[in-house]
């Protein structure tokens, strides 16, 4: 059992809450809440791996944790950039970094005694959903965008036994399918990251990363929903103010220019932020038009003095092939959207080569096999080997 170490205040109207309510977004306002850890990060007390390393300062009680040892993914140093690094969060249990969210959401749903969750999902959600809620053993409802989930996110979801709704609409139709659900209906709990637990457990990427490496100058994040930029800032700033960092690195969240509602904000320096109607890309876990944390999102970008950052779909399938061939880091293309705006961030001189940074690289190759399928010919002919072999040689 934890002790309460915490409160949740509401981002719109500020409004806060005792840490034990059963609560999703605010009872006042129906705005987003924020988790507010008040527990200091004492290092050298921590024990054993991955998210639940970072209990104490994870407010709330958690009588049943539902647990696939989450977390604690490599850190690997760049090959060809001295000061860069890579967050390899494919290597997670369901192969995305839901799954450091979902472990903490859907311990919140077996202690408060629910038995059915719902999320709507681009793919990575609905896989780590499904299988969180296997292991507590609860039921799962997901709506997905027709037609337009990755091969290998659907067929985890399936495999782990989801009720599945697709929807002839995009994941924004989606979301607002669950939120509609989750008004009407008080049997269900929703794992999207507008449930603001989610957040709590991805937040501990910047834990591991400061445990490895220090203070970063930069991190850069796929942004879709906006839940992951934020939750990677508010671990920063709980180390900030624990005064184990000095300053919290440059977030930078990286959009597809054809769903990029939040770097047209930041870059246009917009007054008000204008949703994309109809979100296109090839990454289709960043295809989100209206991200649900985008307040939370600005305010992580801003108070950092970070930014943000538009690739095309050919940038990022040359991302994913130079991750793949120069790294040997296999990535899904929503995470490659991360080294195509590192090379733009180094070639428009808002970043130089000695800045200290870390992509997150989001999610597992294997997540979206039919991209280089469509793309590639990828066989040569057997009676060409030696002149092949030949020409390797040079
Ligand atoms: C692989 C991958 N990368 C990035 C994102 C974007 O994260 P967020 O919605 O927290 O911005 C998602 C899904 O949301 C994802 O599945
Ligand atoms: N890419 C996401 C979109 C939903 O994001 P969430 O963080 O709000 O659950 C997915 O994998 O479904």
């Amino acid at each position: 059992m934890i002790d309460k170490h915490g409160f949740m205040k509401c981002i719109s109207c500020n409004s806060t809450f005792d840490i034990d309510q059963n609560l999703i977004v605010c009872p006042k306002c129906g705005g987003l809440l924020e988790i507010i850890n008040e527990k200091e990060i004492d290092i050298k007390r921590l024990k054993g791996k991955g998210v639940w390393r970072y209990k104490d300062f994870i407010p709330g009680n958690y009588k049943k944790i539902v647990s696939l040892n989450e977390g604690n993914t490599p850190l690997i140093k760049s090959r060809k950039f001295e000061n860069l690094y890579f967050k390899f969060e494919g290597l997670n249990p369901t192969g995305s970094f839901k799954d450091r969210g979902m472990t903490i959401a859907i311990s919140s749903a077996a202690t408060l005694g629910y038995k059915i969750v719902v999320a709507a999902s681009t793919g990575n959600t609905a896989a780590s959903a499904s299988a969180y809620s296997a292991r507590a053993g609860l039921k799962t409802i997901l709506f997905l965008p027709k037609g337009k989930v990755a091969k290998g996110k659907l067929f985890q979801s399936i495999l782990h036994g989801a009720h599945i709704v697709e929807i002839n609409g995009n994941f924004d139709e989606a979301l607002d399918k669950v939120k509609k659900l989750f008004n009407k209906n008080k049997d269900v709990y929703p794992v999207n990251s507008f449930n603001p637990w989610r957040l709590e457990g991805q937040k501990t990427i910047a834990f591991e990363i400061f445990e490895e490496i220090g203070n970063p100058d930069f991190v850069i994040v796929p942004t879709g929903n906006a839940g992951n930029i934020y939750a990677i800032w508010k671990g920063f700033k709980e180390l900030e103010k624990s005064g184990l960092i000095e300053k919290i690195p440059k977030m930078i969240a990286v959009q597809s220019s054809g769903s990029s509602p939040i770097a047209d904000y930041i870059i246009g320096k917009k007054k008000k932020i204008e949703f994309v109607e109809n979100p296109e890309t090839i990454a289709t876990a960043i295809r989100i038009g209206k991200p649900v944390n985008y307040m939370k999102a600005i305010k992580a970008i801003e108070d950092s003095n970070g930014y943000a950052i538009k690739v095309d779909d050919k940038e990022i399938i040359e991302g994913q092939k130079e991750l793949a061939r120069e790294e040997g880091i296999g990535v899904e293309p929503a995470s490659a959207s991360t080294i195509a705006a590192y090379h733009k961030l180094l070639n428009n001189g808002y970043l130089n080569k000695y800045d200290k940074g870390v992509l997150i690289l989001t999610g597992h190759a294997l997540k979206d096999p039919n991209i280089l399928f469509e793309e590639d010919s990828y066989s040569i002919s057997s009676n060409d080997i030696e002149v092949f072999i030949n020409k390797l040689k040079i």
